[in-house]
């Protein structure tokens, strides 16, 4: 069954935030040690996530053994998380800090390791603290899908997020000094 995804028709005016990566640069990372982006997480994806042209993301993320599900294809909870840490960009083009608070993916086809996937996220929308996203998994052609996401990601005041949690973060050290009043 293909999931309804709901966004709602009275929607904010969304732009791009003037200081956001522009087309074809990398949006950064959420946390140097996140999981799915972090350039200093040893066991995550490494993800390198790319602003398109208007509200838009890709990255291309290569299939290895060690993502293995089912014999052969990629486990579904790896591109789940690709999926997350994709669209979880979205927010930083508009300039915001934001969360995932609902997330779902309707798979077409298995996802071979070996290969390599790419991922394209867009906002489908604003509303208030809410931001709508799409997300498509391809092997080239987009209208040629393995995968389609949609989530929603919700606004945060990223200190008083994360204060009571900082202390766990293997980079506690760096952010301490951000979460010192
Ligand atoms: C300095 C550090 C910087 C860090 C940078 C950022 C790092 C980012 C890292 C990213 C890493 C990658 C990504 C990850 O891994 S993110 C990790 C996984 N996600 C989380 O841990 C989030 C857990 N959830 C929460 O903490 C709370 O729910 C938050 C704080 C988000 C909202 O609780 P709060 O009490 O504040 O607000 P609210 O409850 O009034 O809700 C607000 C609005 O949202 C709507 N809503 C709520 N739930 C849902 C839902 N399920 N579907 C649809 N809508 C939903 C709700 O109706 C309302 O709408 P409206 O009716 O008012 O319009």
């Amino acid at each position: 069954m293909r999931s309804e995804f709901v966004v709602p028709t009275d929607l904010d005016t969304a732009t791009r935030h003037p200081r956001a990566a522009a087309p074809g640069e990398p949006v950064g990372e959420h946390n140097p040690v996140c999981y799915g982006c972090g350039s200093r997480a040893p066991h995550g994806l490494n993800l390198r996530t790319i602003a398109g042209d208007g509200l838009t993301v890709w990255a291309d993320m290569a299939v290895t053994p060690w993502m293995e599900g089912g014999p052969g294809v990629i486990h579904g909870g790896i591109l789940s998380t690709a999926f997350d840490e994709v669209m979880g960009a979205i927010p930083k083009l508009l300039g915001a800090n934001a969360v995932t608070v609902h997330l779902e993916i309707d798979y077409g086809k298995p996802v071979s390791v070996g290969s390599t996937v790419r991922l394209h996220a867009e906002l489908l929308g604003v509303q208030r603290r809410k931001i709508f996203t799409k997300a498509v998994a391809h092997l080239g052609d987009p209208n040629d899908s393995l995968a389609i996401a949609h989530a929603v990601f919700v606004t945060i005041k990223g200190r008083e997020h994360f204060s009571d949690y900082v202390e766990n973060s293997r980079a506690a050290d760096e952010y301490r000094p951000h979460f010192t009043p």
